[in-house]
């Protein structure tokens, strides 16, 4: 069927509330929002906003006194401000800063075709207003330009009018509340009966009938007719809540890997995801937490723009912007140097402030591996997989042209974009370069830092390619993760452990799976006893996985973040930090199985143990049963007899550990 579902996700919880929504709620709520309506923002006469000749909108949230949105909490020299305050200077130590990183940018951003603009208009699809990073009480404060000329022309003959009127106005707000309170109270009461019999179905009718799971025979039969988008969704709904009752809602001897069964089937037809894929992302989240997760991915994201701190300030930008018509504001006090555009008359791809690289039109998760780098001036950093170069060219303005960043990636045709965008934003301290990047530290090392920001299946993206939904197989994902974890080996050994400054590696990937994520890191760390995960200094994110579906992870994998569409409004991301300790000399010396190395400890002394020594190679003898496992299936898919399965090979203790 491949439907999309039609937009009527709720907004995004601001980073400052809990992240996790009520599943209990969830269970009947998210399946009914499948066709909710968005409450229009309520006015707020609190609000302040810049107009501009062009009635564009710069408003930086922290005009807003007691507002919700986390800007009040802003401190001196803090990270956001208003545009108020952009404008009048107030953030200029924000914009001058040091390499108090704050930014961002996305993979697929430069080398992403142009959003179509000019963007006059645009709405979120989430929530009916325009789509935000982090919802601000400025949400609520959009006065109108009438109303605020209105107000500007109070005289002594209108004055008690308008008081009135304003008296009106507050009492109406008041009954709204109120009205909205009891909507609330009755929304709760409603949730508490999840699975009563008489429950509304998605139509808002009666169920006449009780739910019925569909037997294997009917699954069949179902697969050969065209089914009904109405069925499925109202089955999704109804599988979801059972699953939120098992005991008391499941149809007798029907089990709850049967439901799960159908709404992963369900799933993947509704959205129009290949069902390996569908599974996959299902079990990342609580059964309700699932369906927000393929909600959200149907909803593009915000669209967001890095100020190129080497050619111009934010507050500059923006006013420049706005006097455009652009419509924008800053995206949240986690970066200083962002702004998120709500609409444009004209095409913020091609505005000359653009054309002089002023600034990058970057996704806001892509800001976040760098500001986890925060790379300091004067530092030699890797970019290992570089190109179009939004996180490069975010390196080069934090290092403020100092020192040297080098840009690689394998692809020779995308470092072409790469060097473009260096030279568009003004780096000069970018040397590009195309290698493979297993072939560091071999080339060059002994860098400050490195971030491997790697390729991935892209499952974090969906909203922006939904090619990802049916083209990515379980051998993508194996051969992927086989890739990402031979270059982060790669990445860690190239940097120096005695670096004064640095000795960091961040690894990230635009990608929600365990095994680009979790699993990769996880094998870092028992492949490099030398290095260890720190705190990302990220200020929002899920904590990474430390056991998923029977596998357990090094405890440290809480220190690394994971962003959700659904959660944080931005692309899924994930993001690891590791601090090189003493790094472990290796000797080269020649045995019969090839290249040996010669681990020195960090007491100095050679590790004698073969085995101990082995674990610190890449161990290509990890991935090969699940490389041979995924041939199997393929053959088997293809109607082929699959070869007798060989025994696997020897495979250390931790590998099976945690296999
Ligand atoms: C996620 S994208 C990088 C996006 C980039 N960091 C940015 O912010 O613009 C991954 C990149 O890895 C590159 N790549 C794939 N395999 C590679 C390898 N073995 N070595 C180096 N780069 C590789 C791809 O060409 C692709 O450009």
């Amino acid at each position: 069927m491949g439907r999309r579902a039609k937009n009527k996700q709720a907004p995004p919880e601001p980073l400052d509330k809990p992240e996790y929504p009520s599943p209990k709620k969830l269970g009947k709520r998210k399946a009914e929002v499948l066709d909710e309506k968005p409450r229009p923002a309520k006015k707020s006469r609190d609000a302040t906003s810049n107009k501009t000749k062009n009635g564009g909108r710069v408003k930086f949230a922290d005009q807003e006194a007691n507002s919700s949105d986390g800007w009040e909490d802003v401190e001196d020299g803090g990270l956001v401000g208003d545009l108020d305050d952009l404008l009048s200077g107030d953030d200029d130590d924000m914009l001058r800063g040091p390499v108090q990183e704050f930014d961002f940018g996305s993979d697929a951003e430069e080398d992403a075709p142009q959003p179509a603009l000019p963007l006059r208009g645009r709405k979120s699809k989430q929530s009916g207003l325009p789509a935000k990073i982090i919802p601000t009480a400025s949400d609520d404060s959009s006065e109108s330009e009438s109303e605020e000329d209105e107000e500007e022309r109070i005289t002594i003959a209108n004055m008690a009018a308008k008081s009135r009127a304003l008296d009106d106005e507050a009492e109406a707000e008041a009954e709204l509340d109120i009205a909205e309170q009891q909507a609330a109270a009755a929304a709760s009461d409603e949730d508490e009966d999840v699975g009563m019999e008489g429950d509304e179905d998605a139509n808002g009718d009666i169920d006449a009938e009780p739910f019925h799971l569909p037997t294997p025979a009917e699954r069949e039969e179902e697969k050969i007719s065209v089914p009904d988008v109405h069925t499925v969704q109202r089955r999704m709904r109804e599988c979801v809540r059972v699953l939120g009752r098992f005991k008391r809602l499941a149809e007798k001897g029907r089990s709850r890997s049967e439901y799960i069964e159908q709404v992963v089937i369900d799933i993947a037809s509704y959205y129009g995801y290949n069902e390996y894929l569908a599974e996959k992302l299902f079990h990342l989240f609580p059964v309700p937490e699932a369906i927000e997760f393929f909600e959200a991915n149907e909803v593009p994201r915000p669209v967001t723009i890095r100020t190129n701190t080497l050619r111009t300030r934010r507050r500059d930008l923006a006013q420049a912007l706005v006097n455009r018509g652009v419509n924008l504001e800053p995206i949240g006090k986690w970066t200083n140097v962002g702004l998120q555009v709500f609409e444009s008359s004209v095409p913020i791809g091609a505005t000359p402030e653009y054309l002089a690289g002023h600034y990058m039109l970057q996704a806001a998760s892509s800001f976040l591996p760098v500001i986890a780098l925060a790379p300091q001036p004067n530092e030699r950093v890797l970019d290992m997989a570089s190109a179009p170069g939004g996180k490069t060219t975010h390196i080069a303005a934090l290092l403020q042209n100092t020192g040297v960043v080098f840009a690689n990636d394998s692809n020779k045709d995308r470092t072409k974009s790469l060097t473009a965008n260096v030279h568009r934003l003004g780096c000069k301290n970018v040397v590009v370069c195309s290698y493979d990047g297993r072939q560091f530290p071999k080339v060059m090392g002994g860098f400050d830092r490195v971030l491997l920001d790697a390729p991935c299946s892209g499952t974090g993206v969906i909203s922006k390619d939904a090619s990802v939904k049916t083209n990515k197989t379980e051998r993508d994902f194996t051969l992927l993760s086989h890739l990402q974890k031979q270059l982060i080996l790669c990445a860690i050994d190239s940097v120096s452990p005695e670096s004064k400054t640095g000795g960091y590696i961040v690894y990230s990937t635009c990608s929600v799976t365990v095994e680009e994520n979790e699993a990769v890191v996880d094998y870092a760390l028992r492949k490099r006893p030398n290095v260890k995960l720190v705190d990302t200094g990220l200020e929002f994110g899920r904590e990474g996985f430390t056991r998923f579906r029977g596998k357990a992870f090094n405890s440290s994998l809480s220190l690394t973040r994971r962003f959700y569409p659904h959660v944080h409004n931005m692309d899924g991301f994930y993001v690891a930090k590791f601090k090189v300790e003493k790094r472990s000399k290796v000797k080269k010396g020649s045995t019969d199985e090839g290249e040996m190395v010669e681990v020195i400890g960090e007491d100095g002394a050679v590790v004698e143990n073969k085995e101990q020594q082995a674990e610190v190679a890449f161990d290509s003898d990890e991935d090969r049963p699940y490389l041979e496992e995924a041939k199997r299936r393929r053959m088997k898919a293809k109607g082929l007899r699959p070869p007798p399965r060989t025994k696997a090979p020897a495979v250390s203790a931790t590998a099976k550990a945690s296999a």
